[in-house]
Formats: C-alpha cells, sequence, structure tokens
C-alpha cells in the first residue's frame, strides 16, 4: 500500500513486519541503492484520536496493524506520497533525561538501542525522523530472523558450529548490554536478525528497562521464552535455600535474559518450545519441569551434555541460574548438543576462533577462558560421565492429541499414561516495567502465527514418533 512512497532521501518498497506499536519496512536509499529497514513507531497520542474519531476500538493486533498502515498511507497521501522530515540528533536522544523519556515514552526504545549499539551484533540506528503521527527509525536491513531461519529454513539442524556462533554472538551482544545498564526483557528468535554470513543482530528494544532489579510476576516479553518469575512467582525457600523476604520484592532482570536464552538453545538445537509458559499452575510440562527438571530428557532430545548446561540456565531460582561468562564458556565446550543425528557431535570452539570469527568484539572477556583452546580431537573422545537419572514415574512420555495444536497440557488419566491436548490461548505478555513498582497487570498481545507454528512443530513430531525414539522426521 505504500510501496513508493518517498521518505527522504528512502523509497519505501515493501512493509516487512508489524508489531504491537508499530509498522516495519524494506527501504532503498535513492543514491546509493543501500538498503534499510525504518521502523515507524506511531505516537500513542495520535492513535488515541484516530482511534475516537473513527469510533474505533485497538484491540485486536490485526485490527491494529491494518489502522496503522491505513493512518500511514492517508498521512503520506496528503503530502504526495513524499515526505521531507527533520531528522532528530542522535546525541541529543541519548541525553534525554527520565523525565523527558516519561514524556516522549516512544523515544526510550530508540535512547536503549543507541546507548548499546556500538556492538557488533546489535542493529544499529543511523536516523530518527519526526512526523506529527510517527517517528521513523531507520535502522540496518536484515533479510531473515532467527525465527524463520530455525523454522523456515531448518538452517540449523546439521551445523553445530553455526548454533555455538549465533548463540555466542547473542550472549555477546546480551553481555554488553548489560554491562551498559540495559536489560533487554524480550529475547526471542523472532528478535534475533541475521546477515548472508549468518552473523545474528539483536533488535527491538521495545520492552527494554534500565531497572536491575523488577518485581515478581511483573510479566513483561514473550510467554514462551519469560523467566517463571516473570509470570508466577512460587519459588520453594526450603528447597533453593533463599529467604522469601530476601528476594521476594525485587528480582535481578539480568537472569531474566538469561533464562530466555536457555529457551532459544533449545530452539536452535532441537526446534522446539519446552511449554507454552513456565507457569506452574496453567502449564503442566513446566509443572512436571520444576519438580524434576530430567523431565526436558523426556521431552527433548538433547544431549546429556547440553541437559547439564540447560540445567544451570533454567534454575527456577533467579539467583541462582548460570552467569552469562560461564554460560558462554560452557556452550562453547559443548561436544554435543543431540543424543542422535548430526548434532550428536559438535566440534569443542578454541579461543582463538571465539576471538575471531565468533565473538567480533573482542573487548569482550574471552581472553578471560584459557580453557577454550583445545584441540578438537581431544575433545572428541571425551563424553562427559554423566550420572544417569531415571525421571519419576509421573512425568510425560507418551502423548495424545485432539488434533488441534495451539496448545498442549498434560493430563493424566487413570494409568498414569499423558496425554496430550490442547486449547486456544494467546501467550506473550507486554507490561510497562520501567520501574520495579510498575503495574503487575498483564496486557495480553495477540500471539504471533510464527511463534505457534514452532510449537505446532513440537506436537507434530512428539505426535508421530515420541519423544524417545526418533525425534524429527528430516533425519
Ligand atoms: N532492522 C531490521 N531488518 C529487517 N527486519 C526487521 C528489522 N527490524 C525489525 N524487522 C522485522 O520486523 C519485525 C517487527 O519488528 P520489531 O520487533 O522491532 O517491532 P515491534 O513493533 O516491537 O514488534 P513486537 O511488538 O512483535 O515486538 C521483526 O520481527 C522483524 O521481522
Amino acid at each position: 500500500m505504500l510501496s513508493d512512497c518517498l521518505l527522504n532521501n528512502f523509497r519505501i518498497t515493501s512493509q516487512i513486519g508489524s508489531g504491537a506499536y508499530g509498522l516495519v519496512f524494506h527501504v532503498v536509499e535513492i543514491m546509493t541503492n543501500r538498503e534499510y529497514a525504518v521502523k515507524t513507531v506511531f505516537k500513542s497520542s495520535s492513535m488515541d484520536e484516530f482511534y475516537n474519531k473513527n469510533g474505533l476500538n485497538n484491540n485486536s493486533q490485526v485490527a491494529r496493524t491494518t489502522l496503522l498502515q491505513t493512518q500511514l498511507y492517508h498521512f503520506f497521501k496528503s503530502f504526495q506520497k513524499k515526505l521531507f522530515l527533520p531528522s532528530v540528533d542522535l546525541d541529543s536522544i541519548l541525553q534525554l533525561t527520565e523525565n523527558e523519556l516519561n514524556r516522549l515514552p516512544h523515544y526510550r526504545e530508540i535512547a536503549f538501542q543507541l546507548k548499546v549499539q556500538s556492538h557488533e551484533n546489535i542493529v544499529k540506528i543511523h536516523q530518527v525522523l519526526e512526523s506529527s503521527i510517527a517517528t521513523f527509525i531507520v535502522m540496518d536491513y536484515y533479510d531473515r530472523d532467527l525465527f524463520t531461519s530455525i523454522v523456515d529454513h531448518k538452517h540449523f539442524i546439521n551445523d553445530g558450529v553455526l548454533i555455538k556462533k549465533v548463540f555466542l554472538q547473542l550472549c555477546s551482544a546480551l553481555d554488553h548490554c548489560h554491562r551498559l545498564g540495559i536489560y533487554h526483557c524480550d529475547i526471542k528468535p523472532e528478535n534475533v536478525l541475521l546477515d548472508r554470513n549468518d552473523n545474528a543482530y539483536l533488535c527491538d528494544f521495545g520492552l527494554s528497562t534500565k531497572s536491575k532489579y523488577l518485581a515478581p510476576n511483573v510479566c513483561v516479553g514473550s510467554s514462551y521464552y519469560m523467566a517463571p518469575e516473570r509470570i508466577l512467582y512460587c519459588l520453594n525457600t526450603t528447597t533453593n535455600g533463599i529467604h522469601v523476604d530476601e528476594c521476594c520484592s525485587s528480582l535481578p532482570t539480568d537472569t531474566g535474559d538469561i533464562w530466555s536464552l536457555g529457551i532459544i538453545l533449545i530452539n536452535l538445537t532441537c526446534i522446539r518450545n519446552p511449554w507454552l509458559k513456565a507457569h506452574q499452575k496453567d502449564d503442566n510440562t513446566f509443572h512436571h519441569f520444576a519438580n524434576n527438571n530430567h523431565v526436558l530428557k523426556k521431552i527433548l532430545p538433547i544431549s546429556d551434555d547440553l541437559f547439564t548446561v540447560l540445567a544451570k540456565i533454567l534454575q527456577l531460582n533467579p539467583y541462582t541460574r548460570i552467569d552469562m561468562k560461564t554460560l558462554m564458556s560452557e556452550v562453547s565446550s559443548l561436544t554435543s548438543f543431540t543424543k542422535e543425528g548430526p548434532l550428536s557431535q559438535v566440534p569443542i570452539l578454541s579461543d582463538e576462533v571465539c576471538m575471531t570469527n565468533i565473538i567480533r568484539n573482542e573487548n569482550l572477556y574471552f581472553e578471560e577462558m584459557p580453557h577454550l583452546a583445545v584441540d578438537q580431537e581431544q575433545n572428541q573422545e571425551q563424553p562427559q560421565e554423566q550420572e544417569e537419572v531415571e525421571p519419576e514415574s509421573d512425568i510425560p512420555s507418551t502423548y495424545n492429541s485432539d488434533g488441534s495444536m495451539e496448545k498442549y497440557d498434560y493430563t493424566n488419566n487413570n494409568n498414569n499414561n499423558t496425554f496430550l491436548s490442547s486449547s486456544m490461548d494467546s501467550t506473550p505478555y507486554q507490561s510497562d516495567i520501567d520501574d520495579i513498582g510498575a503495574s503487575k497487570d498483564c496486557k495480553f498481545q495477540q500471539d504471533t502465527l510464527r511463534n505457534r507454528l514452532l510449537c505446532l512443530q513440537m506436537n507434530i513430531s512428539t505426535l508421530t514418533d515420541g519423544p524417545n525414539e526418533k525425534w524429527l522426521p528430516d533425519y
């Protein structure tokens, strides 16, 4: 609809994304033919005015997207499809105070991204253009996101080194953000873009925060990837050895991002999500996991090696989760991701490879990881001795379904077999989180079809093959 509109020196060619607050376009710079992405963030005042004028409500995502497109189209049309907008000085955005950001909430995302974008693996903002109805953010363009690459292109199924590369780059980018006091809070494959050489770039800082701590149950992020303390905080103090008083009023934000990385590691290696949300009451798989984390080995084709790392990431207690540095070191050193198939043997990445090929920002801490410089041959012959712990008897091991795939739910029948049933539920959440006392109400965001696909994938293979025999039909 907006194709061939001009925005300063950029020609809009197509829409490439839409989110809760705006639209993303592919554009080409007229003089250089260089491609960029332009994210259009609508001002809430202009949207409210538009909704009121047209007697509309803005609850449905599809309706929202259509309205945003229509509003933008009329805006361009009123200027003969050629908009010439002033650009905002990027340094001045970085100087905005907390009070100013409160008055200009859509600039918070821009300010946070500008603050961290010096890292090689973070999408760069080049210009910010201001209009009466929306702000246009001109960024580097990448034609694939990690979700499409994992699910549609099956790009990672044979390549353990590639998995390590993308994962470690993502860790490195996130670590950089954390060191600068920015917590992303929406780590998911859709928010990681890939270039032609499979380098990863973190984007979408729309939910990021500077709050080092958040109150428990502040829902922020997307449900599959959200840490349990963001959904339902019910840490058992006796088993985790932490006093409720000590950790109940606020919990660290950075370890929430680490949890999401764990789910991404599962996505990359298994093309599956382990559960719909880390909610002990609403999600039976997660409930089983919370009782005994070895359930992961039942429902996923993971190796003992990978299980050991995942168990350190997916700690219910945010204080005992693995730190970024150790996580990167352990993932680099993994010798297998899965029990069978092409990912059952993966090379250890040496220090040098990590420095030169993976973590392109050499100031990061890989020089502190001397043990990574191990020969590959040496690595192959060292299967880690792992104590095999049998899952408890009520852990799901067989599955059934009523055919619809939106949501899975384990229900024990009399024979203690576990059935897979489904129900409709849209799960990603967002809430305003910029201080610890922020609202605990969850605003529900429409689930994306693409995220559902990932679950669908899991259910189909689980149904057809059973989790322990053959885990991916393609293999
Ligand atoms: N720089 C970019 N290059 C290519 N595609 C991009 C770029 N930035 C965003 N996109 C695409 O647009 C989609 C939406 O972008 P983004 O997540 O930033 O918007 P959003 O409004 O915050 O969305 P959501 O509400 O889903 O988080 C992304 O998932 C991605 O597919």
